[in-house]
Formats: C-alpha cells, structure tokens, sequence
C-alpha cells in the first residue's frame, strides 16, 4: 500500500535520512523504533508527502506520490484537538474542510463514536474530556481524514502508563475491526511489540534502517503476553539493534 524507497533527506547542513525504503502492506502495522532525534518524524512527514526528498520516491498503492500530500493521514506528535471547538466538531474537521456538508460530517461522526469510546460526547468540549478519551479523540479524526493508511508520530506518549496501557489494548482491538494500515512512530519498544506486525529499527542520525522485525499473531495478543520468553527475546533483540543492551 505504501512504499518508501531509496529516501534521503537533509536539513541544510544536516542530512537526516539516508538510503531508508520500508513498505506498509494493506491492514498491517508497522513501527518504526530508533534514536531521539535520528529523523523518524522526518520520515513520516516525507511519507505524508509534507517534505519532498531529493532523492527516492514514496508510492501509494503503487502512484507515485513523492512531494503530494492528501493521501494519507498524518497524526503529529502534538496534534491537539482545538480547544473552542466541539468533540464532534474537531473530528469532523477533515471531512467538513473535505467539502462535506456539516449535517453529513456530523452523521459520520456519531455512527463512529461508538468504536472510538466517544459515545455521547460529541457536543462536549475537549477539556472535559480525560487525557486518554482526548487521545481517542485526536485518533479518530485522523481516521476520518483517511481510514486505509494513518501515520502516527508517538501517539501515545503524552499518556500515563496507565492509560497507555489500557488505550493500547483497545487501539489493537480497534485497528483488527477497522483493517486500518498503520505506520507509527515510537520510542517504546514495547508498544512496538505490542501493536506490530513488523518493527522497523533506524540507526542515529543520518537514519538508516538497521533492522526489520517481523512480529507474528497480533490477533492474539494480550498485555499478559508482554512477560512471555518469546516477548523478552525480542525485546532483547530490539535494545541489541538500537545499540543499547
Ligand atoms: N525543520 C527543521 N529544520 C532543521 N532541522 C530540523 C527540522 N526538523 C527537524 N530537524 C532536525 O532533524 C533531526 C531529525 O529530527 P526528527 O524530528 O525527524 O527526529 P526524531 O527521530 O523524530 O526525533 P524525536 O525522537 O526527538 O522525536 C533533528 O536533529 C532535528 O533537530
């Protein structure tokens, strides 16, 4: 569905990615671990097609999208909800700035809610939200802006472990009923392990991909099954691959 090849990128003075092709087949999840700082959000602005390379080309379902965004969704790191707006009103922003009619818009919305753990909360504001019902929420507008591939920069990383604990096990629950692709960025091994079905591991800055990790059952998985042998085995190799065993 999405392919990334051959992509270098620099700041001026600073190259960032260099050489880095990954793909994100239909319905799959993949995270992408590596160093603060080694040019993972880089990537997912170049994958959204924000940042054009000056060399290698990004592909969405095989057209050539190098440089054109719209075609994805793009969660950034601080991606907040407006404050003065609505819930329902947040999430229906990509489709109402999408030429949707508002009545349209709002009636997707309240049929998605449900899913998203929002029932019923349309017409409050953000702040009475809690932060993981905030986090759903921010989620699914993303999903409305395009429900085949999101990218997502940390999403989960403003939450306490707690909440991050429970929203991950709802998110894989979600992501398995929706068949949404996924390529999110993380710099939590174990919710890479948790969520994925391939884990890609970038070397510091200028990024290069170091590893491809292939993580089997997703369907299956449960937050007992992080203290699983298997788990431990490939955590360790994860910490081996981003230099720091
Ligand atoms: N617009 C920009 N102009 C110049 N340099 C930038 C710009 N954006 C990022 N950088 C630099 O490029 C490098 C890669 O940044 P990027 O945010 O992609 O890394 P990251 O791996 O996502 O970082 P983190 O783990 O801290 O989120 C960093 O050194 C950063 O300071």
């Amino acid at each position: 569905m999405l392919a990334l090849e051959g992509i270098s990128f620099s700041y001026p003075g600073l190259p960032v990615l260099e050489d880095v092709s990954l793909s994100v087949r239909r319905g799959e999840v993949v995270s992408i671990l590596g160093p603060s700082g080694c040019g993972k959000s880089t990537l997912l602005s170049v994958a959204a097609g924000l940042d054009a390379p000056p060399r290698g080309r990004v592909f969405l379902d095989g057209r050539d999208c190098t440089g054109k965004p719209g075609g994805v969704s793009y969660m950034q790191q601080e991606d907040l909800l407006l404050p003065w707006r609505r819930v329902g009103g947040n999430i229906a922003l990509p489709l109402t700035l999408g030429g949707m009619s508002r009545a349209q818009a709002h009636q997707a919305v309240e049929e998605l809610l449900p899913a998203f753990g929002l029932e019923g909360f349309a017409r409050a504001y953000p702040f009475q939200l809690s932060g993981g019902m905030r986090q759903r929420a921010a989620l699914m507008r993303s999903y409305m802006a395009s429900s085949r591939l999101m990218l997502l920069d940390e999403p989960f990383a403003r939450l306490d472990a707690l909440t991050r604990a429970s929203l991950h096990q709802w998110f894989l629950d979600l992501v398995h009923r929706l068949g949404t692709s996924l390529l999110i960025v993380t710099h939590d091994i174990d919710e890479a392990l948790y969520l994925s079905d391939r884990i890609i591991v970038l070397s510091a800055r200028p990024a290069r991909v170091v590893r491809e990790m292939d993580v089997p059952d997703r369907e299956g998985r449960s937050l007992h099954g992080l203290t699983k042998p298997d788990f431990t085995r490939r955590k360790q190799q994860l910490l081996d691959a981003l230099g720091q065993d």
